[in-house]
């Protein structure tokens, strides 16, 4: 198989359980190059978990990891996110007394080497999100859309080639939706980077995904794109029939 076609990650039969719970089970997955990836699913569906797996948080409780090929089963956050798989946190990731600037340094502090470097990349970051104006700006400050970019931007200074987003679209207005969604198309688009994007906001999922992943109770139920989904019988029972967002 050509590099290029191999899946960025995937999956095989992740399962973890919590006590007697089983939160995922058995769970086949991949992300391919250069797609944006929705997972979703009622609360409690397992998403969460698979994020924490795949990032290394949570280590499985059977089945194995890849991530470029290698087997990540087990690996720590560190180690898989030294890979180029670096994620973002439910409720944003960023440092509210540091400038935007500095925050988005953080984010360069294992991938880049040399301060000019670093400064170069927190400025062509900032260009890409659309946050230049604000770099000197307490980010604490910022309105709660643009805190949410920052949060983006720290993850993305590594240059990742997967980014994984934990419901980046909770609390956001739609103009600041839409604003987000195309940096996530200029994060596949112009730097190649796959989005794996654990969201509930179901009009951007299927706006702004190539692929889709529905897991229920813990355990895959469809893959495919929007409109597959969409018109899914399993689906529309499980999830879009009810409304989940929040
Ligand atoms: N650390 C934990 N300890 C015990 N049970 C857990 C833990 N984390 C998750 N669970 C349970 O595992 C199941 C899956 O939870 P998870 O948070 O992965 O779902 P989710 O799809 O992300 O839900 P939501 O949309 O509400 O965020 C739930 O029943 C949850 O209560």
């Amino acid at each position: 198989m050509l590099a290029e076609q191999q899946p960025l990650l995937r999956t095989k039969g992740l399962t973890r359980r919590f006590g007697g719970l089983v939160a995922v089970s058995d769970l086949d997955l991949e992300i391919r190059p250069r797609e944006i990836l929705g997972l979703i699913g009622p609360n409690g569906a397992g998403k969460s978990t698979t994020f924490n797996l795949i990032s290394g948080f949570y280590k499985p409780s059977a089945g194995e990891l890849f991530v470029f090929g290698e087997n990540c089963t087990g690996r720590s956050p560190l180690a898989i996110s030294r890979l180029g798989l670096v994620r973002t946190f439910q409720h944003g990731s960023l440092m509210r007394s540091m400038t935007v600037g500095d925050n988005i340094l953080l984010g360069t502090i294992h991938g880049v080497r040399g301060s000019a470097q670093r400064r170069a990349r927190v400025a062509e970051t900032a260009e890409m999100l659309g946050l230049t104006a604000y770099l000197a700006e307490e980010a604490g400050n910022l309105p709660h859309g643009l805190q949410r970019l920052v949060s983006i931007g720290i993850a993305f200074a590594a240059r990742p080639k997967l980014l994984c987003l934990d419901e980046p679209l909770t609390g956001l207005n739609q103009t600041e939706v839409a604003n987000t969604l195309a940096v996530l198309e200029r994060i596949r688009d112009e730097f190649s980077c796959s989005v794996l994007l654990v969201e509930h906001n179901m009009k951007a999922v299927m706006r702004v995904c190539d692929r889709i992943v529905v897991l229920h109770h813990g355990q895959h139920l469809a893959t495919g794109t929007p409109s597959e989904i969409r018109a899914d019988q399993k689906v529309i029972e499980a999830y879009l029939g009810h409304r989940h967002e929040h």
